[in-house]
């Protein structure tokens, strides 16, 4: 079946907005956890409404765990006594089909987790052999992946694990966070080379630690959370710093200046490295009362950059690297080959397509920027790799995305957000 051809807008004047973003995926999907597993009931505030937090919401739902909404829409969660039997629909979020098998051996009862062909390509190997290895029975026919079922027992002994997390750093997040409710807590020790996304881990010890968990995170590649309860709170998701990529990248291409409403001024979220990258590609930002106003002149420059620690910021940085004025080379990447789908290999094939030159190495990306035309852009279920392809479509005429509403992954309404950017772009002088 083919999806529908969504007309990337361009733009025709430099951007001047101010711009709302939904909460942060991996911090709604995170608090969903903790307060499910919290010692009473608790508030998740400003969540994120997307199909990977709506995953999140109906997995701990089919457990038992009360999740309502509330008028003001933020999300009441009240714990329960884990329980199966359950049908667990992981999608494509590699959120859940990480965070929730943890969850769901300490359920009583058979938890079955299945989800979209390409979650069953995505490594789960961490999770499933750390947990065989604290105590937890799976049957996985044997293929380190999904589908699976967790057949959960009521508890977990939890200890000491040894797990190779440089495919993803969610194997250890999805350990440490039900880690408070293992008999014996839990040590997550890293082997392996690197692991990935650092910020997202840091994330996961930030917030186990303002539920109350005791958490270790003193020598490098190990964690240890000791058992004991984790508070029942409000709990407050930061926008979605990741998703202001696009956005911000407008500026940069286009020129003008977009204010990201609300940005933090401390956060563990990866997309706050976009102030230093973005800047370095030819932009300027500051902090004003409103959130972070961002500004570009529409020349970007080429940029060498590690990105391992924000891999998933590195479909938007593509983009904009494939209109600089000099060529850019993204490095410390290959995890990105596991993600959402292959997205060193989409990027230099789609961007390819439109006259560009990208080639994807072993661990990342060589752009060398040069005139680019319009014509159909391939996103493969990848709400970054649509964006990315939004970007590009606002100084290239003529780039129709296919599949825009794969957006919905993480960003409800992005062609409304982003008709939005460009409805108030100020007359050109
Ligand atoms: O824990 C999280 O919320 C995430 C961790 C990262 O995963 P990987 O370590 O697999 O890259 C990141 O890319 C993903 O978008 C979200
Ligand atoms: C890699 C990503 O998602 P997931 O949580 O599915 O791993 C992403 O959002 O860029």
């Amino acid at each position: 079946m083919t999806s529908p051809l969504w007309p990337a807008p361009v733009a025709s004047a430099p951007v001047d907005a101010v711009v709302a973003l939904p909460g942060s995926k991996s911090v709604t999907n995170r608090a969903l956890v903790l307060a499910a597993l919290a010692d009473g009931p608790g508030y998740v505030r400003r969540p994120l409404v997307s199909r990977d937090s709506a995953l999140m919401t109906a997995g701990l739902r089919a457990m038992g765990v009360g999740i309502e909404e509330t008028p003001e829409g933020d999300l009441h969660v009240v714990p329960a006594q884990l329980r199966g039997p359950a049908h667990v629909d992981v999608g494509n979020a590699g959120t859940v089909m990480r965070f929730l098998p943890p969850v769901a051996a300490l359920a009583e009862g058979e938890v079955r987790f299945e989800g979209d062909p390409r979650a069953y390509e995505r490594p789960l190997d961490g999770v499933i052999l750390g947990l065989r290895d604290l105590g937890a029975d799976i049957d996985d026919q044997g293929t380190g992946r999904l589908p699976m079922t967790v057949r959960g027992k009521g508890g977990l002994r939890g200890g000491i694990v040894e797990i190779d997390a440089s495919s993803s750093s969610q194997f250890v997040s999805a350990l440490l966070l039900s880690g408070p409710r293992f008999a014996e807590g839990v040590e997550v020790r890293h082997v392996g080379t690197s692991v990935p996304s650092m910020p997202h881990i840091e994330m996961t010890v930030a917030m186990l630690r303002a539920a109350g968990a005791e958490v270790d995170d003193s020598e490098p590649d190990v964690w240890r959370v000791a058992p004991g309860p984790l508070a029942a709170r409000d709990m407050v998701v930061e926008p979605d710093l990741s998703n202001a990529a696009p956005f911000m990248a407008a500026a940069l291409v286009v020129g003008g200046t977009v204010t990201i409403r609300d940005w933090p001024r401390e956060t563990t979220q990866p997309g706050d490295w976009l102030r230093d990258l973005f800047t370095r590609m030819g932009g300027s930002c500051e902090f004003t009362d409103e959130g972070l106003a961002f500004t570009g002149t529409g020349t970007v420059h080429g940029i060498d950059a590690d990105l391992h620690d924000v891999g998933e910021l590195t479909p938007v940085i593509a983009a904009v690297a494939a209109l600089a004025d000099s060529p850019s080379s993204l490095s410390g990447i290959a995890h990105l080959r596991l993600h959402e789908t292959d997205r060193l290999a989409a990027l230099a094939k789609e961007i390819n397509a439109l006259g560009g030159d990208v080639s994807d190495t072993a661990d990342g990306l060589e752009i060398r920027p040069r005139p680019l035309h319009g014509g159909e852009f391939q996103t493969y279920d990848d709400h970054r790799i649509a964006t990315a392809a939004a970007v590009i479509g606002l100084v290239v005429p003529g780039v129709q995305v296919e599949n825009i509403a794969t957006t919905g992954k993480t960003l409800p309404d992005f062609p409304g957000l982003w008709a939005g950017l460009l409805g108030s772009a100020r007359p050109a002088s």
